[in-house]
């Protein structure tokens, strides 16, 4: 795929009154548009069914990027930019409409017939729209048409295959963009580099050198107004079958033989097609769930998981997962990857840590005392950077070994959930870089694998709901499963080896 740095085109977003749009597009595309990573040949129309006047959703794109950004020199001039059609996606008749829109702006800013279509509205309209666009020639262009989706992408892999054969019918798959919002940050996209530019790093990466990795994303939010969504999600769904098994991939695939998308994507299959099944009764052993109750947070009491607003108050749904998987291939064979992530835990932070194999035997503390393994740890957010932690002799101290820390830190903005990632993938969209984006081979094995997990906790009721306090990290459960292989969790927070 040929990638053009600065392509004209017409970005047409569904959903664009939405929290989505107004938090993290609307002012990343203005980050691209300063730093001039945005065509002059831009136009942006708006879709949502409240009536609004070009006028008004200027002033509400405006507003929203004033509230994210503080230099907003060139605002006027940018959000000239932006059209809106009050549109419900249901109604077949007002397709047309949105085509004549698009054809006039095409033609007034010579966009070269390029369209990106954002689907940033609930997942039960994906399908419609994408159908819709094709019917009503929508997608009839001459240049590229481009589909960017939001997660969730189905519910499990069932509705997920059906999603897809519907957008199928509009676009190819290379023309899909499938949004994880993890792969557009920075330091997770700085796991490949890590990995395939260090000659220290690459003989080290495999079961001879590794004793286990750990990944934890932890949240202090709870479930906000999402109480609806998150019913039928749970954090398995909601971050495991994305996010999470996109950072396993990329931490365990082998090295792709070239840079592009479709290597990498295929050595990112190649271990989730690795990755050992885990069902039934095996469930219990590999897997841990947690539901949050009531705690403090910054001093300030919070309410447990059932009793926020459109939750059931008997709800079974898990807000906490941990998970052990094992990826069967030479490299990785016996080294478990723990996977961790939960809401109303102690601390935002998402980080991982590499455990490297202890050596045969210490030669500078007494015998019974053994040495802190080596560890690498990735800090994706908030802080960004990389840190080596190894033993080595401090001034003043006798023949005895120390832990002693490299410190790589990233002086990129580090935010949560940050518009930067929404920016890098945004950009890549539209130079047509998928590499970012996850494919629907991705997508079914990474529901494949979740389903069997959700398959069995929706059939057996949480009795201990909920086991974990707000503000705590889960519940022993989750130091349990890697008590039992001789392990414990680092922490997330201040990770000094010195005192764990
Ligand atoms: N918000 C976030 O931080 C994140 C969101 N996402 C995903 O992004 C998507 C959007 O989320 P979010 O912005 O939070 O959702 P919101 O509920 O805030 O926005 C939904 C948008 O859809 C429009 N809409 C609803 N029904 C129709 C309809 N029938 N026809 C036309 N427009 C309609 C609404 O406008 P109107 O009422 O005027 O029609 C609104 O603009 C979801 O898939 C979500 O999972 C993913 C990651 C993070
Ligand atoms: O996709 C999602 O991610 C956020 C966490 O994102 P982060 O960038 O802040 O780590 C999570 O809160 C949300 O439930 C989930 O849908």
């Amino acid at each position: 795929m040929k990638h053009t740095e600065k392509p004209a085109g017409l970005i047409m977003i569904f959903g664009a009154t939405g929290d989505l749009a107004k938090r993290k597009l609307f002012p990343s595309l203005y980050r691209l548009y300063k730093k001039g990573n945005l065509s002059e040949q831009f136009a942006v129309v708006g879709v949502a069914r409240r009536p609004l006047t070009n006028e008004e959703f200027q002033a509400s794109v405006k507003t929203s990027v004033e509230n994210a950004i503080e230099d907003h020199k060139d605002l006027d001039d940018f959000v000239s930019h932006f059209y809106y059609h009050s549109h419900d996606v249901t109604d077949s008749s007002s397709y047309q409409t949105l085509k004549g829109i698009a054809s006039d702006l095409d033609r007034h800013y010579s966009l070269e017939g390029n369209r990106i279509f954002y689907l940033a509205m609930a997942p039960e309209f994906f399908g419609t729209i994408a159908e819709h666009l094709k019917t009503d020639g929508l997608t009839d262009v001459s240049g590229f048409k481009r589909l960017v989706i939001e997660k969730p992408f189905g519910h499990d892999l069932e509705s997920a295959k059906e999603l897809n054969e519907r957008i199928r019918k509009a676009f190819s798959e290379d023309e899909i963009y499938r949004i994880d919002h993890y792969l557009g940050k920075e330091m997770v996209q700085n796991i490949e580099v890590i990995r395939f530019a260090n000659a220290i790093f690459e003989p080290l990466w495999n079961n001879r050198y590794i004793s286990n990795i750990q990944v934890t994303s932890s949240e202090v939010l709870g479930v906000e107004e999402r109480g609806r969504y998150y019913e039928t999600s749970g954090a398995l769904r909601d971050m495991v079958q994305n996010h999470m098994l996109q950072m396993v991939a990329l931490l365990a695939m082998e090295p792709p033989i070239r840079l592009n998308t479709d290597e990498i994507r295929s050595e990112k299959v190649k271990v989730l097609r690795a990755m050992r099944t885990i069902k039934g009764d095996e469930v219990k052993d590999a897997f841990v769930r947690g539901q949050y109750g009531a705690g403090e947070m910054d001093g300030n009491a919070v309410p447990a998981y059932r009793k926020e607003t459109m939750v059931n108050p008997e709800s079974n749904t898990e807000t906490f997962v941990a998970g052990k998987l094992l990826i069967d291939n030479f490299r990785w064979a016996g080294v478990p990857f723990y996977i961790r992530t939960g809401k109303r835990m102690a601390a935002k932070s998402t980080k991982i840590v590499i455990q490297f194999k202890d050596i045969p035997m210490n030669l500078y503390y007494g015998t019974e005392q053994t040495l802190n393994p080596n560890l690498l740890v990735i800090h994706i957010q908030p802080e960004e950077g990389i840190t080596l932690y190894l033993n080595a002799q401090k001034s003043g101290q006798n023949m005895e070994a120390t832990p002693v820390k490299l410190n790589f830190a990233n002086k990129g903005t580090a935010g949560m959930n940050t518009p930067e990632a929404y920016e890098r993938l945004l950009y890549d969209c539209m130079r047509g870089d998928a590499t970012n984006f996850t494919h629907w081979n991705e997508v079914a094995l990474s529901w494949s694998f979740v389903d069997n997990i959700s398959e069995v906790w929706e059939n057996t009721k949480a009795e201990n709901f909920p086991n974990y306090e707000s503000g705590t990290m889960g519940p022993r459960g989750a130091d349990l499963l890697l008590e039992k292989d001789g392990f414990f969790w680092w922490p997330v927070t201040d990770l000094d080896v010195e005192n764990c």
